[in-house]
């Protein structure tokens, strides 16, 4: 017997000799389904077939009906004519497969449930809430991004370089959901990795050096935060191809924007439209995003929105102050977006330890500030007032002083630590970060809540300590209110009186103060 017949006629009695005809054919073809065929056939031509071979053949009809009904082929049975199966056997294989199926997507089912317990513990234990519809897990250390997301050793290699060892609570959620292709808007603390949470997804999905328009837009309030976001961005690239560049006016006025291309750009909301205009961006950040919405830029904000109309963007918005009309708008801009909270929204950093000073009147600040650096301030020291004026006049009472002392164009000196106090206005409030400033002291009272916890977010960064010291006067005293609020809800001392004021609607508070000066002038005298 062939060996491609022979499991066919294992066990079966057949009479070779009266269906020698039907035999050659079927020895031709070598087809089991021909086979059958031609079985059924001769049924009709040999009606003096023996008893036995009717019962045979009407098994081959069966198993020919049972094929037909389940689509399948021949079966792998190789015993008899167990190969025929019974319509019984077929409904229980039919049954055994749905029961296998049903089984492995409970098991499924109850991996992914179990997996979402885990992925709940782990962001109860880091203070990272979310909600959306389902988030991807937080990462668990670094690894991770190659084990789940196979991203490079090169940027492994230099975030471990930078001393960046294990992600932030923001990091560990919102990188995987920035790569998972959705949409986000975080709020967390100042100082927390926000920037690294929302440039290491460009830098694993986009193509480097990518001559198709712009990869990706993060958009920053003020210059000087986009030239630092350059900076950060360029030294976790470090060693790839990557064109990352800054929109500064030369820019704008040199090249032709229409061919402008490069695969990260940082910039402000001003003139951006323009190179980005019918480019495939992938990629749009608004960096402290609640500033960016400030009535002031809206407007800008919406074209650049409009202008960015790849229809597979990702669009992410970040800040350690997030108000509910921020919120709102973001609902209006984003598609299944997932919000992500690290610990609770719009409070200061736990990492700086915050205080209240009474100081009477403006030369009161002066005394007190004074007597703070006899005493007991440690530098580097940021100094807010609350306008270039001030500025300049505190600058000259502290050169009086002798205290190595910069204005905010000094940002550059100061972070080198050739000086070790500068004097600043809440241009350098949001994002700076220089490294470890031991205390912020707003010697001006903070024009609003988010002013404070952005204000003194520059102290406290990257899991360090750090010291707020506010001064306040007389007419700051209806304002307290949140300050102190602030300071209970992330854990300093606070001056429970101040809670017990009655709420104001806080809407930028910047009286016009006296004049900083010790030297005497007439009585009631105010200078410029
Ligand atoms: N995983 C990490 N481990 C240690 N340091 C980190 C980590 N991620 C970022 N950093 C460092 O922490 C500092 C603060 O980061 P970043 O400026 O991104 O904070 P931020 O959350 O954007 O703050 P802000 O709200 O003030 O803008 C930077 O010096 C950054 O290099």
């Amino acid at each position: 017997m062939e060996k491609g017949t022979s499991f066919l006629f294992a066990g079966v009695h057949f009479n070779k000799k009266k269906f020698s005809t039907d035999f050659s054919r079927f020895q031709k073809k070598k087809e089991n389904d021909e086979l059958v065929e031609n079985l059924s056939l001769n049924e009709n031509r040999e009606s003096d077939e023996s008893e036995e071979e009717e019962k045979d053949e009407e098994k081959v009809r069966v198993k020919k009906r049972k094929r037909k009904a389940v689509g399948s082929g021949p079966s792998e049975s190789v015993e008899g004519f167990s190969v025929f199966k019974s319509s019984k056997s077929v409904e229980a294989t039919v049954k055994e497969e749905n029961e296998k199926t049903e089984k492995k997507l409970s098991q499924e089912k109850k991996k992914f449930y179990q997996q979402q317990e885990r992925d709940a513990l782990f962001r109860k234990e880091h203070n990272i809430h979310v909600s959306g519809n389902t988030v991807p897990s937080p990462l668990i250390d670094f690894a991770e991004l190659s084990s789940r997301y196979g991203c490079k050793a090169k940027l492994l290699r230099n975030l471990a370089d930078l001393g960046i060892k294990q992600p932030t609570p923001i990091q560990r959620q919102a990188i995987p959901i920035l790569l998972s292709g959705r949409e986000c808007f975080a709020c967390a603390p100042t100082g927390s990795g926000k920037t690294l949470a929302f440039v290491c997804p460009m830098l694993m999905k986009l193509k480097p050096a990518s001559k198709d328009g712009v990869g990706a837009v993060i958009l920053c309030p003020t210059r000087e935060l986009a030239s630092q976001t350059i900076r950060e961005c360029k030294k976790f690239a470090e060693g790839s191809k990557f064109c990352i560049k800054l929109m500064t006016k030369q820019l704008i006025r040199k090249a032709d924007l229409s061919k402008f291309s490069c695969d990260i750009l940082v910039s402000t909301p001003l003139r951006l439209k323009l190179a980005i205009r019918k480019k495939k961006v992938q990629y749009l950040v608004l960096d402290e995003s609640d500033k960016l919405f400030e009535l002031g830029l809206l407007k800008q904000i919406d074209c650049i929105v409009k202008a960015c109309s790849n229809p597979s963007i990702v669009r992410s918005l970040f800040s350690a102050t997030l108000p509910d009309f921020v919120e709102e708008l973001a609902r209006t801009i984003m598609h299944d977006a997932v919000r992500v909270i690290i610990r609770r929204k719009n409070t200061a950093s736990e990492n700086v330890k915050q205080k209240l000073v009474f100081a009477g009147s403006e030369e009161g600040k002066l005394l007190a500030l004074r007597q703070s650096f006899a005493e007991s301030l440690n530098p580097p020291v940021l100094i807010f007032v609350q306008s270039k004026e001030r500025a300049k006049e505190l600058y000259a009472e502290l050169l009086v002083d002798d205290i190595r002392v910069d204005r905010d164009s000094a940002v550059d000196n100061f972070r080198a630590g050739k000086t070790w106090v500068l004097i600043a206005t809440d241009v350098i409030a949001r994002g700076m970060d220089f490294k470890a400033i031991n205390c912020v002291i707003n010697y001006d009272f903070p024009d609003s809540t988010s002013a404070y916890i952005h204000r003194i977010g520059r102290s406290g960064r990257a899991g360090r300590s750090g010291q707020a010291i506010t001064l306040y006067t007389e007419e700051d005293i209806p304002f307290l209110r949140n300050i102190a609020n602030e300071m209970k809800s992330s854990g300093s001392v606070f001056p429970s009186w101040a809670i017990g004021l009655q709420k104001k609607k806080w809407k930028k508070h910047r009286p016009r103060r006296d004049t900083i000066s010790t030297t005497p002038r007439d009585k009631g005298e105010k200078k410029k």
